[in-house]
Order: C-alpha cells, then sequence, then structure tokens
C-alpha cells in the first residue's frame, strides 16, 4: 500500500517547526496531516472521525500556542491522532492501539504535548481549570486550552467546571468543537441550543463588531490587535448561555478555515481577560467522503481500505453479547410495557439503537451523563416502571453515588446493564471494566450477576425483568459470545444460586462471569494431570451462594475462584464468607485469580488474559502452586 505524500509534513518533526511555517503552508499542511491521519488509521483501525474533524484547529491551535508551555487538553482524547503526528508521534502513529503501540487517547507518560489523560469525556475544562490557577498560584504566564465536543458538553462536569470558572475569573480558554454529533446525533437541549447559535448568527460588519467588543470588553483586546482587520475577522458574540456563567463568548468561527481560526486564536491568546469560549464548527469525517458519507461519521472503525472505506470487519462466529442483550431485552419489553431502556449516549455501543427502533417512546438517550441516567432510572423505578440502564462498567464509575444514594439505599429496582465488564483490548485501561463487581458487589441489597455465556445472558435479563425486590446488575463482556445455542425465551434464575458444570473430587474452579469456558479447559488440562476437577458458575457476586461455596470447600483439596474483575470483588466476598464459615480453619488451600492490581495497558485481549493469569493455563498455575511442588504428582 502507498503511503500519501507528505512533503511538507516530512519537514514538521514538532510544533516549533510548525510555527515556523506561513499560512499558505499551514493550508498544505492541514491536507497533508487529514491523508496522513487517514492512511494511518486505515492500518489500525481506531477512532477517525473525530480526529478528520479537527485537522485544521490541532494545526491553528500547534501554530499560535506554545506548546507544550501553553496546556492544549483536548477531552476524550479520541480526536487527538492529528495532535500525535505533529508532536513528535508520528514515528509510532502506525502503531495506535496496537500491542506495545501508542495509545488511542492522550496519555501523560507518552509525551509532553499530552499534559492530561483521558478517555472518559467531559474533564478538559476542570483540568484546565486547575491547571489555570495552578498557573495563577505559581505567577507563571502560559495558556491554556481546553478544546471539548459537542457531545461531550452534555456532562453535568463540563458544566461544574464552567460554573466554577466563572467565579473564578482565571485566565482560561475553552474552545468548544461543535460538530453536531456524538457517537451518535446528538441530544438534548443543549445541542439545540448550540445549533440555534450556529443557525440563527448573522456576519455583522468588521466595523459593528469592533464597536461591539470595544464596548464589551474593553480590555479585551491589545490596542495593536484592534487596528487590523485581523481583529475582527470571524468574531460574533453573543452566546447567552456561556456568557452568563460568566465566559466571554467568540464564534461561532468556520473551524475548518484558517484564514478565520488563526486570527481569533492569536486575540484570544493575547486578550487579558478571564475565561473565554470560543465556539467553532467543525464537520466530524471531514475531507475524508467515506467517513463524511456514514451515518456514525467513523467515529470508531476497524482496518479499512483508504481508497474505499470498506472496512476490514472479520466474519462473526457468535453474536455479540450487546446484541444478545438488546434482542432479550426487546423479547422482555413486547410482554411487558413497564421495562424502559436508559443509555448514557451509547446507543448503538449498548444495543439500544435495535430497543429504540421498536420502542421509541421507551427508550431514552439522555446524552453523556451516566450520573443523570442513573437517577433518571431511579425516578422512573420509583413510579413503578422497570428501567434498564444500560452503560458500560467503565463509564457507570461516574456514577457511583447515583448508584448508592439515589438507588441502593432508597432499594429501587433499577437494572443495571453494564456492557463491556472486563477487558476491552485496544481502548486500554481507561475503558476497561474492572471495577464494577467490586463497586456493587459491597452495597447492601444489591444483586449482582455475571454473564457465563450468552445464553445466561439471555437468563439474566429475564431475572431481571422480573425481579422487583430491588436493584440487580449483570455484567457482559466486550465482543462475541462462545457460539452456545440461545434459548428462544430468558428463565428467571433463582437469585443467589449457581450452578455446577462439570463434576470433580480434589480441586474446585469457582468461576464468576466468561471465564468459565477457560475453567472448563483448565479443567481438561488438570485431568489429564490425574486431578479431577469440579468446575461451577457462580452466576453470582451477590448474594453468594453460600451452600454451593461450602459445598466446594468442604469437598475439595484446593479452591480457586476466578473472575475477570479488579481484587475487592469477588474472590474477596467467597474469601469473608469461607473466614467466617469457620472453612479456613481446616487447610482448605484456596486462591483468588483476579485481574492484576494494575492498570494493564491495551494489547491484544488473550494476551491480556494471559498476563493476568486468567486464560486456562494460567489456572492450571495458579493449582499447581496451591497444591505445591509435592502434592502436585498426588493423584486424584
Ligand atoms: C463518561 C463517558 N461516557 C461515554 C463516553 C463514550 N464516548 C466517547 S466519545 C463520545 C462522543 C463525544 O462526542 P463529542 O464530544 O461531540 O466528540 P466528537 O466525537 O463529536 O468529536 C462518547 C459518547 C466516554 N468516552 N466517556
Ligand atoms: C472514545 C470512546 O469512549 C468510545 O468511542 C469507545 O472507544 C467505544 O468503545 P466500543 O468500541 O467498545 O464501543
Ligand atoms: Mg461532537
Amino acid at each position: 500500500m502507498t503511503r500519501p505524500k507528505t512533503p511538507l509534513l516530512d519537514q514538521v518533526p514538532d510544533p516549533q517547526a510548525l510555527r515556523r511555517l506561513d499560512d499558505a503552508q499551514l493550508r498544505q499542511l492541514a491536507d497533508e496531516l487529514r491523508a496522513e491521519t487517514i492512511d494511518a488509521v486505515s492500518v489500525t483501525g481506531g477512532h477517525l472521525g473525530a480526529g478528520l474533524g479537527v485537522v485544521e484547529l490541532t494545526v491553528a491551535l500547534h501554530h499560535v500556542f506554545d506548546t507544550p508551555r501553553d496546556r492544549v487538553i483536548w477531552d476524550v482524547g479520541h480526536q487527538a491522532y492529528p495532535h500525535k503526528i505533529l508532536t513528535g508521534r508520528r514515528d509510532g502513529i502506525r502503531t495506535l492501539r496496537q500491542p506495545g503501540g501508542l495509545s488511542g487517547f492522550t496519555k501523560r507518560s507518552e509525551s509532553e504535548y499530552d499534559p492530561f489523560g483521558a478517555a472518559h469525556s467531559s474533564t478538559s475544562i476542570s483540568a484546565g481549570l486547575g491547571m489555570a490557577v495552578g498557573r495563577d498560584l505559581a505567577g507563571g504566564t502560559s495558556n491554556v486550552i481546553a478544546v471539548i465536543g459537542d457531545g461531550a458538553m452534555s456532562a453535568g462536569m463540563a458544566y461544574e467546571a464552567m460554573n466554577n470558572a466563572g467565579a473564578l475569573g482565571s485566565r482560561l480558554i475553552v474552545i468548544l468543537n461543535d460538530n453536531d454529533m456524538s457517537i451518535a446525533p446528538p441530544v438534548g437541549a443543549m445541542s439545540a441550543y448550540l445549533a440555534r447559535l450556529v443557525s440563527g448568527r448573522t456576519y455583522r460588519s468588521l466595523r459593528e463588531v469592533a464597536k461591539y467588543l470595544a464596548e464589551k470588553l474593553p480590555r479585551f483586546f491589545h490596542e495593536k490587535a484592534k487596528r487590523t482587520e485581523e481583529f475582527a475577522r470571524g468574531f460574533w458574540t453573543g452566546g447567552t448561555l456561556f456568557e452568563e456563567l460568566g465566559f466571554y463568548y467568540v464564534g461561532p468561527i468556520d473551524g475548518h478555515n484558517l484564514d478565520h481560526l488563526l486570527p481569533v486564536l492569536r486575540n484570544v491568546r493575547d486578550a487579558e481577560s478571564g475565561p473565554i469560549l470560543v465556539h467553532v464548527v467543525t464537520q466530524k469525517g471531514k475531507g475524508y467522503a467515506p467517513a463524511e458519507a456514514s451515518a456514525d461519521k467513523y467515529h470508531g472503525v476497524v482496518r479499512f481500505d483508504p481508497v474505499t472505506g470498506q472496512q476490514a470487519k472479520a466474519p462473526a462466529n457468535a453474536p455479540s453479547y450487546t446484541n444478545v442483550f438488546a434482542h432479550a431485552l426487546i423479547k422482555a419489553a413486547r410482554e411487558d410495557e413497564k421495562i424502559v431502556a436508559v443509555t448514557a449516549a451509547m446507543p448503538s455501543g449498548t444495543g439500544l439503537d435495535a430497543f429504540g427502533k421498536e420502542f421509541p417512546g421507551r427508550t431514552f438517550d439522555v446524552g453523556i451523563a451516566e450520573q443523570h441516567a442513573v437517577t433518571f432510572a431511579a425516578g422512573l423505578a420509583s413510579e413503578g416502571f422497570k428501567p434498564f440502564c444500560a452503560i458500560y462498567s467503565t463509564f457507570m464509575q461516574r456514577a457511583y453515588d447515583q448508584i448508592v444514594h439515589d438507588v441502593a439505599i432508597q432499594n429501587l429496582p433499577v437494572r443495571f446493564a453494564l456492557d463491556r465488564a472486563g477487558l476491552v483490548g485496544a481502548d486500554g485501561a481507561t475503558h476497561a471494566g474492572s471495577f464494577d463487581i467490586a463497586y456493587l458487589a459491597c452495597l447492601p441489597g444489591m444483586v449482582v450477576m455475571a454473564a457465563a455465556d450468552e445464553a445466561e445472558l439471555t437468563h439474566m435479563v429475564a431475572t431481571a425483568a422480573a425481579y422487583d425486590a430491588g436493584p440487580i446488575a449483570f455484567r457482559y463482556p466486550r465482543g462475541e459470545g462462545v457460539g452456545v445455542e440461545l434459548p428462544q425465551h430468558g428463565v428467571p434464575l433463582e437469585i443467589g444460586k449457581g450452578r455446577i458444570v462439570r463434576e470433580g473430587t480434589r480441586i474446585a474452579l469457582l468461576s464468576l462471569g466468561t471465564r468459565l469456558a477457560e475453567c472448563l479447559s483448565a479443567a481438561e488440562l488438570l485431568g489429564q494431570r490425574g486431578l479431577s476437577t469440579t468446575v461451577a458458575d457462580a452466576r453470582f457476586a451477590k448474594p453468594l451462594d453460600e451452600a454451593l461455596i461450602a459445598r466446594l470447600a468442604r469437598e475439595h483439596e484446593v479452591l480457586i475462584t476466578v473472575e475477570e474483575g479488579s481484587v475487592g470483588g469477588f474472590g474477596s466476598h467467597v474469601l469473608q464468607l469461607l473466614a467466617q464459615k469457620g472453612l479456613l480453619d481446616g487447610g482448605l488451600k484456596i486462591r483468588s485469580l483476579t485481574l492484576p492490581d494494575s492498570f494493564q495497558d491495551h494489547d491484544k485481549p488473550d494476551k491480556m488474559y494471559a498476563d493476568a493469569g486468567l486464560d486456562a493455563a494460567g489456572i492450571v498455575r495458579a493449582v499447581e502452586t496451591a497444591l505445591g511442588p509435592a502434592s502436585a504428582v498426588k493423584r486424584a
């Protein structure tokens, strides 16, 4: 595959070189940067549309600002590939999201040009404000620029930060990158407000703008700038909401037009003001026809042919857990009109787009607002509805107090469908669903289930639909199921009851969730070594199946718990139960296999499981270690 020709980009190893280019060269650089981004992502897969939309903005920011001394914070960080190319990481750009390669997000440890790591949305203004205040306290003069998307602007955290910024009055630049898209089309009143700001504006004459700004913001611009045509180009002011929050509002401006971006950013840089919000209008997927034409603007893609845009999607061996969940929920909702579904800006990721097609009036996309999603679901539950709150495990972390305070303490029957529970591969540590077992199973009254396969997931959806006694959660991983036959209808499980999947005598493997298949493989391997092995599927992390666990402990020499979750989860609860029942006093050899107590970098999932010791080989190793060298040779 031939790479795009990038003669100018080849001469720009870092932002210092970029700052020496004139405006015409910057336009060429932007074109080459776009071509390089497309080519790189065609090799690696990853987030494409967002980066293509900020190519000109990225060039303009590094040209106008003195990065890395000036801090540019990319919200989410999924749009930062062009930024990585320009900031000394071009050599590694075709390793994006690959094992050992560059992260798909901004990361402090990766570059001094990434002053703040991200991947979860809507943190940039808070982080930027902290940096701005830190600069002020230290008597510094640098600029802090937070670039936040219109989708990320739907999260409460952005408003908490603006509220604080408006009051503190520190010099902070927020660039609102408004491409009228989240992953799906954006939702909510704020999105409609931004659309009105963009569509309702008419261009003012330069004289009008100059007069307006001079009256309104007397100290806003340097005298020199005031006299130049550059001063007024691209400025419209009067974004009421942002102004009410204490920001100077500048915009909307065309984020693909460097003739607009450069003078505006220069003026903003030189302003002696408090917080400023620059409203930049861009197009997600800009400059790449297949992305522009696609419904999701190529938000996230697998490897693709850069000429046609055709993605190299591998044929599926089994339905994804997400689809199994969605279709089980649709079936349940056909029979129970109280079932409603809530997503926080992830309709396609959670499968609720399919649910929404059949039940548009019972589907709620609340925007990137996990905290609100949970309390909103609690409100629905308090009115007798059966809300299924489908949120990725990692994003649910945002809503922890809402789970505790608004759901659990009031014992409201909110159903939590935790997608992407466990390792997620290329998105890495920020997106791994590692903690939900630990953070949910410690809550009084919470029921926590983990599906071992897609059939089990179907039953868990049915269980959650039938269960009205309080909150209930079920977790399932990213990707395909294991290929088991799907039941026509889910059958509610008995709460707190696990199952024996394979009977043995000496070793017991107690699995929670989808590591069950590895436990079965490990049991085979152990059997070949003469170690007769029982395998059980706990199904529930809470309440525990006490009888099952006690039986396994009493009847086996070794008990290994296996879960795709952090330390402090299922294994810890099992240990506590055994300790309290005195079942550890008789010499039971017990080990808890969990994800490591460290953040695992992005990698191939199989490698990550192997590193964590959560594959069959790792489980066998744990058994052997528990038995010790002498007893390992003892036959069952
Ligand atoms: C807390 C949180 N919830 C959900 C997501 C998933 N997510 C990643 S990017 C994105 C859309 C962001 O939209 P926007 O900020 O407008 O950026 P764009 O992709 O349009 O450039 C979403 C929902 C996330 N990263 N963090
Ligand atoms: C940036 C972000 O948070 C999402 O785009 C995420 O990468 C999606 O992950 P899935 O591919 O697992 O839906
Ligand atoms: Mg957007």
